[in-house]
């Protein structure tokens, strides 16, 4: 027998992806799971059409965006018929909500029903999750084109649609080879329910397809139908990514932190402060003394300045020598070279002209007081050395000394020296503008006294400006123009942008709560894509493993922006700040010291590791003499919604992702 190699067969087909959603329409949400269907037919569809109908496919994808309005999909819809596409498909608008009304504009338009494909969708979604069945999918088949209808939410577009693919090569042949359309409906649901045992679970894994996932979130059309499990369900463990994961990669804490840090290198800013004001600063310069200290030769004690060499007994006192003041100044050359005289001098007070050491006033006694017409006397009863208690000139600081180095943090100490030294403003790098927006439909302002049902207090902006305040003490004094509190910020698309927008043109940190994960709500990931560049969108760390970074730059000014869009959670929140936007706030801040302290310490108690995730637990610490080591104790349940488990808390246990109980060793 001879192979007859067939050549391929070049084909033009367009394909119509409608999005179907009125928050998409009115620019209330950015629409993912068009997208995503077209990117899904554009990479994976096409290859197994051309590989299983041994054809080259020129393939045209056509998307627009209609309102949830029974009309307006009509149209659309009946004009790709008209046209001939090979496949429509819809997203959005088949949940029970009043606006969800796709079924009933797509039914009329079909010729044939395809129950076989809405079985296939709902069975592939109902193993995850029972909400599954308030989808109202419909499908058939019109003159040339194959029409069905998808839920609006991403993860179940990619679940449905990867589910029916393996069916659609042979589906689209069989629609194609009859226009008139005459295929018998046994035959047609046969086909297609004999197609997956040619495409094995194997086959479907190549694309991805995985079900280990937990969490399952239809919304149709972008309206939330109120059942996304996404919360709390939507870890897609460790690395165990499917088709419902992030399409953002995973990666470990330490190159995240690199990645902060490359961006915020060239952002810093100099300027000159009064002293007072550079309190938790780092230097931007080095800073010499110009004057020595002590600019004169000071007592030590109190007592009296002698000349060494006249030894023990007793002495005529001339005069004073006070802190400030004295009259020893007016005594002349002749008068203080007088043999066994001396002068009474006070602590920091100047040693007079032709004196060497100070006699402590313990060593002496008085001989005779003072009187209007003689001169006090007193006994010296020990011999000093020259020098003693005597601070030198420059002693403590010569002249020329660095006191300061550039990148050193001005504390109490540091301000005391400058000003010793008569330095009253300093070259300091200031501390980055920082903005905190709070996102959340579900939160109204902390100081509200009755909570609607369903609401909660926002308390992440508050603890954000508070931690930012807390911290400031290693980067620099935090007043009302460095941190501003932007507000609550619905889970809108508008308020979101123009929040982000504003903040970016007077912030140079933009730090962001909630929003980051799965959920239908969560827009800021997307949003961030629009305005400037992500860097990552997931970090391996337990919590905070949403935790978004991205820059937005402005494209006149060139003023770079970045935004830490932290996880909602408080906990999450908190810990996201420590490991991540301190340091960049202090590299921003010039510096040298940026990272946390690391210890070692013992744990007081067995703790659970997390199997999928390096854990940062968060512990109370302290120093067991005892044992001679640090010794933590665990603050209690771990969950990222539970802030007392951060209350008492004063460092965070870095646990590495591991099964079991653990009690031995532990970094910090
Ligand atoms: N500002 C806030 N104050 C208190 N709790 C918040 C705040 N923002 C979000 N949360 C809570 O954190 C959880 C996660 O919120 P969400 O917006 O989904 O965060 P993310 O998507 O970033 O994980 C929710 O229970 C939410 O109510
Ligand atoms: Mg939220």
């Amino acid at each position: 027998m001879t192979d007859i190699v067939q050549q391929p067969q070049l084909q033009s087909w367009e394909v119509g992806v409608l999005t179907i959603s009125d928050r998409v329409s009115r620019q209330q949400a950015i629409d993912q799971s068009g997208p995503e269907l077209i990117k899904i037919i554009k990479e994976q569809l096409k290859v197994i059409l051309e590989s299983q109908l041994n054809i080259t496919l020129k393939l045209s994808v056509i998307y627009k965006v209609v309102p949830d309005d029974i009309d307006a999909i009509r149209s659309i819809v009946s004009q790709w018929i008209a046209k001939d596409f090979r496949m429509i498909i819809t997203t959005g608008g088949t949940g029970f909500s009043p606006r969800d009304q796709t079924p009933e504009a797509i039914e009329p338009l079909i010729k044939k029903k395809t129950p076989g494909i809405v079985v296939a969708m709902l069975k592939s979604s109902l193993d995850i999750t029972a909400h599954a069945m308030l989808s109202r999918p419909v499908a058939g088949i019109t003159d040339m084109s194959l029409i069905f209808t998808l839920p609006g939410s991403v993860k179940a577009v990619r679940e449905n649609f990867i589910t029916i693919m393996p069916a659609l090569p042979h589906a689209l042949a069989l629609i194609a080879s009859d226009q008139k359309a005459s295929l018998p409906e046994s035959h047609q649901s046969k086909d297609i329910n004999k197609q997956p045992t040619s495409f094995s679970s194997d086959d479907s894994s190549k694309f991805g397809v995985s079900h280990t996932q937990g969490g399952h979130g239809h919304s149709h059309g972008g309206h939330s139908h109120g059942h996304s499990h996404s919360h709390g369900h939507h870890t897609c463990g460790g690395n165990k990514d499917s088709v419902r994961g992030s399409k953002y990669p995973m990666i470990d804490v330490d190159k995240a932190v690199s990645i902060i840090l490359e961006q915020c290198k060239d952002i810093k800013t100099v300027e000159s402060v009064p002293i007072a004001e550079s309190l938790g600063m780092a230097c931007a310069t080095s800073v010499e003394s110009v004057e020595p200290f002590p600019p004169f030769r000071a007592s030590i004690k109190d007592g009296y300045a002698v000349r060494s060499v006249d030894g023990v007994g007793q002495y005529v006192v001339l005069g004073s020598s006070l802190a400030g003041g004295g009259d020893a100044h007016r005594l002349t050359e002749q008068q203080l070279k007088a043999e066994r005289s001396c002068v009474r001098i006070t602590t920091g007070a100047m040693m007079p002209e032709g004196y060497d050491a100070v006699v402590m006033v313990e060593d002496t006694q008085i001989i005779t007081k003072a009187t209007e017409s003689q001169l006090e006397v007193i006994n010296v009863d020990v011999a000093v050395a020259v020098g003693q208690d005597i601070r030198a000139v420059g002693s403590d600081i010569k002249a020329g000394t660095t006191v300061l180095n550039k990148g050193d943090k001005i504390g109490a100490a540091e301000i005391g020296l400058l000003a010793t030294l008569g330095v009253t403003t300093i070259s300091v790098f200031k501390p980055p503008k920082i903005t905190i927006i709070s996102t959340g439909d579900e939160l109204m302002p902390h100081d509200t006294k009755e909570v609607k049902e369903g609401f909660i207090r926002d308390s992440n902006s508050l603890t954000l400006s508070s931690i930012v305040k807390e911290a400031s003490q290693h980067f620099g004094e935090v007043g009302a123009q460095t941190v501003k509190n932007y507000g609550i910020v619905k889970d809108e698309l508008e308020p979101l942008k123009e929040a982000l927008v504003k903040s970016a043109e007077c912030s140079d940190v933009i730090i962001t709560s909630g929003g980051v994960s799965m959920g239908e709500l969560d827009l800021v990931k997307p949003l961030l894509e629009k305005l400037g560049k992500v860097h990552f969108g997931r970090v391996n760390m337990k919590p905070g493993k949403p935790l978004t970074f991205a820059t937005i730059e402005n494209g006149q000014t060139g003023k770079k922006t970045l935004v830490f869009a932290l996880p909602g959670n408080p906990v999450s929140t908190m810990v996201t700040f420590y490991l991540f936007v301190l340091p960049a706030l202090r590299q921003m801040s010039g510096h040298s010291q940026i990272n946390l302290p690391l210890v070692e310490t013992k744990l007081g108690e067995r703790v659970r590791m997390d199997p999928e995730r390096p854990e940062y637990h968060r512990c109370f610490i302290s120093w067991d003499f005892n044992q001679s080591c640090f010794v933590s104790q665990s603050t209690g349940s771990q969950a990222s919604c539970r802030l007392l488990s951060m209350k008492k808390s004063n460092a965070l246990l870095i646990l590495p992702k591991k099964e079991g109980l653990r009690s031995k060793k532990e970094h910090l």
